[in-house]
């Protein structure tokens, strides 16, 4: 099933033409890491996806037109955790993954339903020991882990993630990784920007390489992260191998020759 579809989307930013013709589907069972040097449009595409930017192009949520469903509607099919981590209300942890369900709720309380969605969120993200601290005072590690339980309580279909990992110790970024792989196995889409590469390679089931507002590549890792492509895109050098379990990629240095 195609949870997304992008078609021709053009997006500028100012007078700055940003994403130049955007073509893509995604499915269900698809972990896409979307990587790309800073300033390639990778959050510009995020956003434009979840029409908070206005463009040309067609964008379907699960065959509709974007055009034609609320944001309430939209809510229910793709969650998103943006780039930034700012919290700025003093709630509970717990309170704050509950806002995820806010699409779902009607007047009245938590529904059995929310409540375990949440308990699952607050699980799974491992931030049960400071469910109850207020979440302006954690660590950005400890809130980037909250922000994340707080898309999942979402509970939708697809999940565009605007660089998870970003502050995340090797520990979490890992079980982050397995957790949207889990989700992918499950049968949701996930898209994550991403700039470890390491990772990228690891787990997605995909990766979209985009540069200057346009796809360069989209297929497996495998084919996606070449020693060649690596170069010419982001300019560096790098070890890539591939042991059992995946691909290892390890930028090395810049190239000042290729950038
Ligand atoms: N409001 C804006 N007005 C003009 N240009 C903008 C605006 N917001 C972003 N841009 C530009 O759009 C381009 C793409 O930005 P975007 O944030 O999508 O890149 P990115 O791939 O997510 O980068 P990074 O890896 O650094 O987060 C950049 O060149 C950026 O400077």
């Amino acid at each position: 099933m195609t949870l997304l579809s992008l078609s021709s989307l053009k997006v500028s930013l100012g007078q700055r033409p940003v994403l130049k013709g955007i073509t893509l589907d995604v499915a269900a069972g698809e972990f896409i890491g979307l990587i790309g040097p800073n300033g390639a449009g990778k959050s510009t595409l995020l956003r434009a996806a979840l029409g908070l930017l206005r463009g040309s192009g067609d964008i379907r949520i699960a065959g509709r037109d974007t055009k034609a469903i609320s944001a309430r509607e939209r809510a229910h099919h793709i969650a998103y955790l943006p780039q930034e981590r700012e919290i700025a209300w003093p709630v509970s942890v717990e309170t704050l993954v509950a806002f995820g369900r806010a699409p779902h709720r009607s007047l009245g309380g938590l529904s059995a339903q929310d409540i375990a969605v949440i308990e699952q969120a607050i699980q799974r993200m491992e931030i049960d020991e400071f469910r109850h601290r207020s979440a302006i005072e954690l660590s950005g590690g400890e809130k980037a882990r909250v922000l994340i339980a707080r898309a999942l309580a979402q509970d939708a279909p697809l999940l565009l993630a605007d660089e998870p990992t970003v502050g995340l110790d090797p520990w979490h970024q890992i079980t982050l990784m397995r957790i949207f792989a889990d989700l992918a196995r499950e049968g949701r889409g996930v898209i994550a920007s991403m700039h470890d590469l390491g990772l990228a390679a690891r787990w997605c089931t995909r990766l979209i390489m985009i540069d200057h507002g346009m796809i360069v590549a989209d297929g497996s890792p495998e084919a996606v992260l070449t020693a060649e492509r690596l170069r010419q895109v982001y300019g560096v050098t790098s070890f890539i191998d591939t042991i059992a379990g995946g691909m290892v990629v390890q930028p090395l240095d810049v190239d000042r020759k290729a950038h």
